[in-house]
This record gives C-alpha cells, sequence and structure tokens, in this order.
C-alpha cells in the first residue's frame, strides 16, 4: 500500500524550504510552480526545482505541480521537471480528460527521450472547479498513469461564489463526489488545504472528518500539519487488536466451511473482513509495531 497521508506543498521559488522539505516526515512533496509563485518568479522557480530534484535525495515521493498547461507556464514547466524524472506531476484545475492525455503523451514523450522506464512518471490532477467535477470520473480514469485526484478548495469555493466556513459545509457534496470518482478509477482521493496553520482544532476536525468520508490523505501548507494528519490516519492499537481478532476469527470459520461469524455480538462478513484486512495493511505500511508511538 502506497501512503499518502501527506502531500505537502512547497512553494518552487523559497530555496531554504525546498532545501529542507525532506526533514518533516510528509509522505509526498509538492513542490509548487503554480498559484505560490509569482509570475515574475516562474523561471526561478522552474530552475530551482529541476536542480533540487537532480541534486538532493529526497526520502519521500516526489511531485510537481505545474502550471495548466493552458498557460504561458504549463508546457516549459513540464519540459524542465521531466527531464529530472518527479515520481508525480500534478495537473492543477483540471477539468477534462482530454488536458489529462495531453501530458500523458508529453510525459511518454520524455520518458523515451531520456530513457526512463516507460510508465515511471505518474500523474494526478487537482479539482478546483464545477465543470472539473462534474468530470472527476472521466478525469480520474484518462489514463493509467493517474493514481491520484485531489480537491483543491480554495479554488474550488470561488468557483463556487461562496466562502470557507469552519465546518466546510459547502464542500461537502463536492468531497464525496470526489471520492466516488476516485473509488471508482481505483486511485487515490486526497483533500485540499487547510489554510490557518495555527488553528490546531480545526484541522484535526476536518481530517477526521475526510478520514471518514473515505478519503486517503490531505494536501497541507506546513510541517506543523503533517504529525496531526498522520494521527488521525494511523489505526490505534485498540482497532488493530479487533481487526486482527476479526481476520482470525473469519479464517477460523472458513476451516469450518461457514462463510458468517459472530464476534462478540456482531455479524462478521466479508465486506467486515474487507475492512479489517485494509486497517491491518495500513498498519502495516505505516511501519507500525504494537506499543510504539506514530511517526
Ligand atoms: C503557511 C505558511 C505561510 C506559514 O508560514 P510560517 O512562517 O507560519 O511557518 P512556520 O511554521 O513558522 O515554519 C517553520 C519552519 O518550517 C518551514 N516551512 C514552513 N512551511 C513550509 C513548507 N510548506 N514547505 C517547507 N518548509 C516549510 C519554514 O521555512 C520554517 O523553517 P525554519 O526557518 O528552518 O525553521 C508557510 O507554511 C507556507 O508558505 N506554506 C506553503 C504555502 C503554499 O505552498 N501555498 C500554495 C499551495 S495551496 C494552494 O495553492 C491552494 C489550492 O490550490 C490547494 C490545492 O489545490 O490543494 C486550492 O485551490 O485549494
Ligand atoms: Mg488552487
Amino acid at each position: 500500500m502506497k501512503l499518502r497521508r501527506t502531500m505537502m506543498f512547497v512553494p518552487g521559488n523559497n530555496p531554504g524550504m525546498v532545501q529542507n522539505a525532506g526533514i518533516y516526515g510528509a509522505d509526498t512533496l509538492i513542490f509548487d510552480l503554480e498559484d505560490s509563485v509569482a509570475i515574475t518568479e516562474k523561471d526561478a522557480a522552474r530552475n530551482l526545482v529541476e536542480s533540487a530534484i537532480q541534486s538532493i535525495q529526497y526520502p519521500c515521493e516526489i511531485a510537481v505541480r505545474i502550471n495548466h498547461i493552458s498557460t504561458p507556464f504549463g508546457h516549459a514547466d513540464l519540459a524542465s521537471v521531466l527531464s529530472v524524472k518527479p515520481d508525480l506531476i500534478r495537473l492543477p484545475k483540471a477539468e477534462t480528460a482530454a488536458e489529462i492525455q495531453e501530458i500523458d503523451a508529453m510525459i511518454t514523450e520524455a520518458e523515451r527521450k531520456y530513457g526512463f522506464p516507460a510508465g515511471s512518471i505518474r500523474m494526478m490532477a487537482a479539482i478546483e472547479t464545477a465543470k472539473g467535477l462534474m468530470n472527476a470520473y472521466q478525469i480520474a480514469s484518462a489514463s493509467p498513469r493517474m493514481v491520484a485526484i485531489a480537491i483543491g478548495g480554495e479554488d474550488f469555493i470561488a468557483d463556487l461564489k461562496t466562502s470557507r466556513s469552519k465546518d466546510g459545509r459547502e464542500l461537502f457534496a463536492a468531497r464525496g463526489q470526489l471520492v466516488l470518482a476516485a473509488r471508482a478509477a481505483g486511485i487515490n482521493a486526497i483533500d485540499t488545504v487547510f489554510s490557518d496553520v495555527n488553528d490546531e482544532e480545526t484541522f484535526i476536525n476536518e481530517v477526521k472528518l475526510i478520514k471518514q468520508m473515505g478519503f486517503d490523505g490531505k494536501s497541507v501548507v506546513n510541517p506543523r500539519q503533517i504529525k496531526l494528519v498522520h494521527q488521525v490516519f494511523s489505526p490505534t492499537d485498540k482497532e488493530i487488536e479487533k481487526a486482527e481478532a476479526i481476520v482470525a476469527a473469519y479464517q477460523e470459520a472458513l476451516a469450518r466451511n461457514s462463510g458468517v461469524i459472530s464476534l462478540n455480538g456482531k455479524m462478521i462478513d466479508l465486506p467486515v473482513v474487507a475492512r479489517a484486512e485494509r486497517v491491518l495493511s495500513y498498519a502495516q505500511a505505516t511501519g507500525y509495531k504494537s506499543g510504539e508511538a506514530v511517526q
């Protein structure tokens, strides 16, 4: 299981942040060439990100958020970063499957040109408009390179012509639809950033909500948010023990040729076992060992 609990944005024109971004424990770093970079800084950011990916051994997945390919910067961003083989290209403000296919073709060409294994550079897309959301499943399934779709809440809310509330009610429908589209396409669903890095309480409530809704992780903007997300997403000792008991009880039942059993008065059938197995795979992927603190 590939964990993408936290995808941390790093402004691509900030040498200090780019240099140190790997030390905070994010599952994925997103070097940003789009909205955190002023137009006057686009060339400098592109050069900085290209040379950082080439020269720094980051301990996690590396994504680059390019500018949209309809802007004057998108093609130059792609040409530059593809030469140093990031793990992932993140397309912002995706609205159609055709955009994904256009980038896919450019990546295919770059993989050939530089001799990288075919298919080794993956893609994800951020849904940030109502039109993008209407096409979310087509976008999510537009290419075998696609590993995730994310919601870009700030732009999405602007497109809805409303404002962001503390409980995020204006995003509820979009979040639900995004998870459905991702699950139907068999890829990850990633939630949006939460900008007030000092409001831990609201942030944690939001992370609990999106985990319950089925998201695989969250985009974050600050290192202080990483551990909070990982704590919410990591199964507790109690959840792991329960999952182990369910799997063991089910295996025993199968040995007795029975498909349904009861554990402490509750029915255990295949969907319950599938959820328990997911808890155990997740625990394994986080390096969990009984009694140890979450990283
Ligand atoms: C928020 C804040 C200003 C707070 O500053 P503060 O000064 O309070 O930070 P402190 O906590 O004091 O920093 C302590 C130490 O961590 C270092 N450090 C901090 N942040 C770091 C980081 N991100 N990467 C590496 N290092 C970092 C810092 O350098 C310092 O290092 P040191 O001096 O060595 O101790 C700062 O974090 C920041 O700029 N964040 C990135 C913002 C950004 O990228 N926005 C664009 C993406 S969203 C978007 O576009 C919307 C979207 O598109 C999203 C979607 O699509 O999902 C949509 O539509 O919704
Ligand atoms: Mg945005």
